[in-house]
């Protein structure tokens, strides 16, 4: 396949050189000393579709067929760890008329009673993973609004998405439900058994009720005794009097939960006074909680007021965490839906306006971890989101050879190789929706 920044070879071994590689994505035999912004410079061999090298840039065997890359940047491909597949492409039917969070809320239920059957949630949902593995992403956590009965309709669709898609997108998903819910019995029971059958993960929205600490746990000991991991949706508001972030940290330390917790949005977090956000954040990391901040779609949604500028940015204390010990990571959340109008599950997009809204340059030495490395741990697949000796060579090549040049445009004309071969980049037309959106 041939683009303009570079040739790859026909051939089942050949070599990339004179690649940039951000260090922190690289596994192991590289020296980083010579790391400028985290940046180095590498060879890597390709054989059998693994990467069977990596090599200190100029020294791979000149008998091998070789593409040089001209310090053009090569990454992992990406891990989108927190997405709302089912909701995805929605917005065309259903926009959200204020933008801000009621209204999602409100639009999205009208939408799924309505038109949420089985082959409108596959179809929208195909459509999304072929967005995101023709953006060059490997690995996708969803939430699947899970209030009865779509828990029964999702799930069976999700976990023929992911046998359909294993080797190209793995898939894990995250049952979204109001905590409201969770002492009605019928349900829970229900919805754990859908869980254990399809693979699932217990998440849920926790609200600052009176007795949450009770429902916390009845979270954490069904997860317990089911063995599953938890993710939830925690504290998605700019009112500082909703915390219960650091209740679930608790509830995770007093249940002896030895499962992985994640936690998204804790965007309250950032209008606390420093002495309370500071004991929350020492909670979180020594309850080890991992951080996944949606910068895009909280930045659309949060402090959203009409014919008012927003004054916040709907983030999380994301530097403050990270410096505390906690594994922290970045995703899209939601695509054209009415919680976020736009987005199409592109992670350099993700990463783009993260470094951005949230400042995460200046340096940017560790930066690329956020939607790579880190993200790929905290979902337990560090068979992802590094470039690894022996592992398969799923790699995106940029023309950019800088953060500059990598953060300023699209990357429109990157190639993703999947098992070393160069896989059709083509975006699926939104006019194939055009059947679904007919009100
Ligand atoms: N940000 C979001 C909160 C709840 N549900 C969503 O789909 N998105």
């Amino acid at each position: 396949m041939s683009k303009a920044f570079v040739t790859l070879p026909q051939a089942d071994r050949f070599a990339l050189i004179n690649a940039t590689l951000a260090g922190i994505t690289v596994e192991d035999g590289l020296p980083s000393s010579q790391a400028r912004e985290g940046l180095v410079q590498a060879d890597l061999i390709i054989a059998g579709g693994k990467i069977e090298a990596i090599l200190a840039a100029g020294t791979a065997p000149a008998d091998l067929p070789a593409a040089d890359l001209s310090n053009a940047m090569v990454w992992p491909t990406f891990t989108d760890m927190h997405t709302h597949l089912d909701k995805g492409h929605i917005w065309p039917r259903k926009p959200n008329p204020t933008g801000d969070f009621m209204g999602a809320l409100s639009t999205v239920k009208a939408d799924r009673e309505a038109r949420w059957t089985a082959e409108d949630v596959a179809t929208r949902m195909d459509f999304s993973l072929r967005c995101a593995y023709a953006h060059g992403t490997s690995l996708i956590r969803t939430h699947l609004d899970s209030s009865p009965p779509q828990h029964r309709i999702s799930y069976e669709v999700f976990a023929d998405m992911r046998e359909k898609w294993a080797g190209r997108i793995d898939l894990q998903a995250a049952a979204l439900f109001a905590f409201e819910e969770i002492t009605d019995e019928a349900f829970f029971t229900d919805l754990l058994q859908v869980l254990k059958t399809h693979g699932g993960i217990l998440g849920g929205v926790t609200l600052p009720l009176a007795d949450l600490d009770h429902r916390l746990d009845l979270l954490f000991r069904a997860a317990n005794d089911h063995g599953l991991d938890i993710d939830l949706h925690v504290d998605e508001t700019q009112d500082a009097s909703v915390l219960t972030l650091k209740s679930i940290a608790e509830a995770k330390l007093r249940n002896g939960f030895e499962g992985s917790v994640v936690v998204g949005h804790c965007c309250s977090l950032t209008q606390q006074a420093d002495d309370v956000a500071k004991a929350t954040i020492e909670k979180v990391a020594e309850a080890k909680l991992a951080v996944v901040s949606l910068p895009m779609c909280n930045m659309y949604l949060q402090d959203r007021h009409a014919g008012r500028t927003p004054r916040q940015r709907g983030v999380t204390l994301f530097h403050e965490l990270t410096a505390a010990g906690v594994q922290t990571a970045v995703a899209s959340d939601n695509t054209r839906d009415p919680f976020y109008a736009y987005g199409d599950l592109d992670c350099v997009e993700v990463l783009r306006e993260a470094v951005r809204i949230v400042h995460l340059d200046h340096p940017l030495d560790e930066t690329a971890r956020i939607v790579t490395r880190t993200p790929a741990d905290i979902l337990g697949r560090p068979d992802h989101g590094r470039i690894a000796t022996r592992a398969k060579a799923d790699l995106v090549l940029f023309s950019a050879r800088s953060w500059s040049e990598l953060l300023s445009r699209p990357q429109a004309d990157r190639i993703v190789l999947r098992s070393g071969q160069a896989i059709d980049t083509t975006l699926p037309s939104y006019r194939e929706l055009d059947p679904l959106m007919e009100s």
